[in-house]
């Protein structure tokens, strides 16, 4: 939590104003049994009004000055506590941002965002309870024993057997709601995870007629989150109960006690009335402590889980000797690479070299490791051994940003992001002139279905570009990838939604567009890759052979297998 506060920077003066104007309000409230005291004892008891009167005048305005403290307090501490909250959630959100993939994915998305959202709210509520509670409950707390000694130091001796019977309640909550909140949290991680999939995978639900199913599993996953919230809160209502038995105890021990003392007349009534007050002031105060820590241990662990991922050290970074670049030609020698150290090994003993400007195809059975082997080279991921070079080096020694900068990847899932076409063609360009955006679109073989749209580029693209067709969304990735004009260019099954057609317009316009450019091409289709200068055939994350397409028809068995199946025999024969 404590390394959460520098997040209150710029608001520091709210955060310190709130205590002082709690400050204000305890003392105020401090007051009130003493003047009522006073009243009991002189007014009432020698019948003078006009006492009565400026000490019940005394008492409002100790009441409105203690508004305005207790006023101002809640004001200071929500702005110094929203501006807390938007600080963490900004430094989480760049964090996330400069995180590799490995961490992603072991933070896992929907942890990621419970992080940013949830987790984030219990910091920002703690902090908003600690400046509003914090001061306030020791300060009653101290200030109240302090009148209560001054009132009566032998009834004060109830404070001795009630305070520690509740502070060892408070330790042993505290140790066992911890883990529990934890729980919580974790359970709230699952919900999501279950609600994403809900919500982004409806179309597939909805086609296979499983929503009972799925609402079964978001009813499992939420009536966990329920058991766990009502377990962790079973430790709330044991400890009211405990502070509010021991209040009651020790305000019938006082009457008991004091009131022996007022029939022996050594304490006059109005003291009593204070005492009991003072009492119940003072409880309250434990109350909010309990409260307080409480919510602090559930407050911690959504802490510990922020800190987390603030402290995670991107495990793919730039390092102090990071070169620029210096070629675009790739070599791999005898590269290895799993995902983590639980998961198979997924690339094999892999050597190969691609010179500058040559068109290579990559292909090989699903889950054979083509993209894992392609995420390789711009560091989406790091080899396990071996070594990725590019321009003759390594590729972790060279300046990342430029390294990815020269780097155009196209994914096998197209992302779009909402905005107009227009946005999202420019999004890793920005700013880029028309004339580029519209060449890049028309060698994409976009620009004529841009065109066909009715409001053409500037037409609104939803959420994860779901207004889109398969084609439409890769052909709209393609082009903001070229606009980029990438040295190196690696597609990973992009034009897997296009038609034959469109797709050999494509390979031509790209062969004179990226001329210059090394070219990486994943396809699952011979067609995409047939005429590449070099075909790297990949089997169980082995290359099984590299060759062009005649080479490797007449030299590779799985080559041809794949060939025959999709071009069948009498084609191959006839080129
Ligand atoms: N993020 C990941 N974490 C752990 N394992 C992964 C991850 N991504 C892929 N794998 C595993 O790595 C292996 C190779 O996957 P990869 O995506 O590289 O294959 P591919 O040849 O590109 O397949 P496809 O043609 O189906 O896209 C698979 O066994 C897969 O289960």
């Amino acid at each position: 939590m404590v390394k959460l506060l520098k997040y209150l920077q710029g608001a520091t003066g709210y955060a310190v104003l709130a205590p002082l104007m709690m400050i204000l309000e305890v003392s105020m409230d401090l007051m009130q049994p003493k003047l009522m005291a006073d009243i009991i004892d002189i007014g009432i008891m020698h019948q003078n009004a006009a006492y009565v009167f400026s000490t019940g005048m005394k008492m409002i305005l100790a009441a409105l000055l203690g508004l305005i403290g207790g006023a101002a307090c809640s004001v200071f501490t929500a702005i110094a506590a929203m501006h807390m909250g938007e600080k963490l959630r900004q430094a989480l959100f760049d964090k996330i941002q400069t995180l590799a993939f490995l961490e992603i994915d072991q933070f896992k998305t929907s942890s990621l965002i419970t992080r940013l959202t949830n987790d984030v709210s219990q910091v920002q509520n703690m902090v908003s309870m600690v400046l509003k509670t914090a001061f306030r409950a020791p300060l009653l707390c101290l200030g109240g024993m302090i009148m209560v000694i001054g009132l009566s130091p032998r009834l004060s001796i109830v404070f001795l057997v009630a305070v520690p019977v509740i502070l060892i309640a408070v330790v042993i909550i505290l140790k066992k709601s911890f883990p529990l909140f934890t729980a919580v949290q974790e359970k709230i991680d699952r919900m999501n995870t279950v609600m994403r999939e809900g919500i982004l995978g409806i179309r597939v639900i909805k086609a296979f007629t499983i929503e009972a199913r799925q609402a079964a599993r978001f009813d499992e996953a939420n009536e966990h989150l329920m058991q766990a919230g009502i377990k962790a809160q079973h430790m709330n209502m044991i400890l009211g109960p405990v502070v509010m038995l021991v209040m009651n105890i020790s305000i019938i021990a006082v009457l008991w006690f004091g009131g022996n003392m007022v029939h022996q007349s050594t304490l006059p009534i109005g003291k009593i009335v204070a005492f009991v007050n003072y009492l119940v002031q003072i409880m309250h105060a434990l109350i909010m402590v309990v409260m307080l820590v409480l919510n602090f241990s559930r407050a911690k662990a959504s802490a510990d889980r922020v800190n987390d991922v603030l402290d995670a050290a991107p495990s793919i970074q730039d390092q102090d000797c990071s070169l620029a670049m210096n070629g675009f030609d790739i070599e791999f020698k005898n590269v290895a690479f799993q995902y983590n150290e639980h998961s198979e090994t997924v690339l094999n003993d892999l050597s190969f070299r691609i010179e500058e400007g040559e068109k290579i195809g990559i292909i090989g059975a699903t889950g054979s490791g083509k993209s894992s082997l392609v995420s390789l080279i711009p560091r989406l991921y790091e080899a396990t051994a071996g070594q990725v070079l590019v321009g003759g080096l390594d590729v972790k020694k060279i300046k990342l940003k430029e390294l990815r900068e020269n780097i155009g990847v196209i994914l096998q899932d197209s992302i779009l992001f909402s905005g107009t076409i227009e946005e999202n063609l420019k999004f890793g360009s920005y700013p880029a002139d028309w004339k580029a955006v519209e060449e890049a679109a028309r060698a994409a073989q976009a620009h004529d279905f841009i065109l066909e749209k009715e409001n053409a580029y500037q037409s609104l693209v939803e959420q994860r570009g779901k207004n889109f067709s398969g084609g439409q969304k890769q052909r709209i990735s393609i082009a903001r990838t070229l606009l980029r004009k990438p040295k190196i260019l690696i597609m990973d099954d992009a034009t897997s939604a296009l038609d034959m057609a469109t797709e050999a317009k494509l390979q031509n316009t790209l062969q004179q567009r990226m001329a210059k450019s090394t070219i990486l091409m994943i396809a699952q289709r011979i067609s995409g890759v047939r005429d590449a200068d070099k075909i790297i055939v990949l089997e169980n994350g082995k290359i099984a052979a590299i060759g062009t397409h005649q080479e490797l028809l007449a030299k590779s068995e799985i080559y041809r297998s794949i060939a025959v199946s999709q071009l069948g025999e009498e084609m191959l024969a006839n080129g």
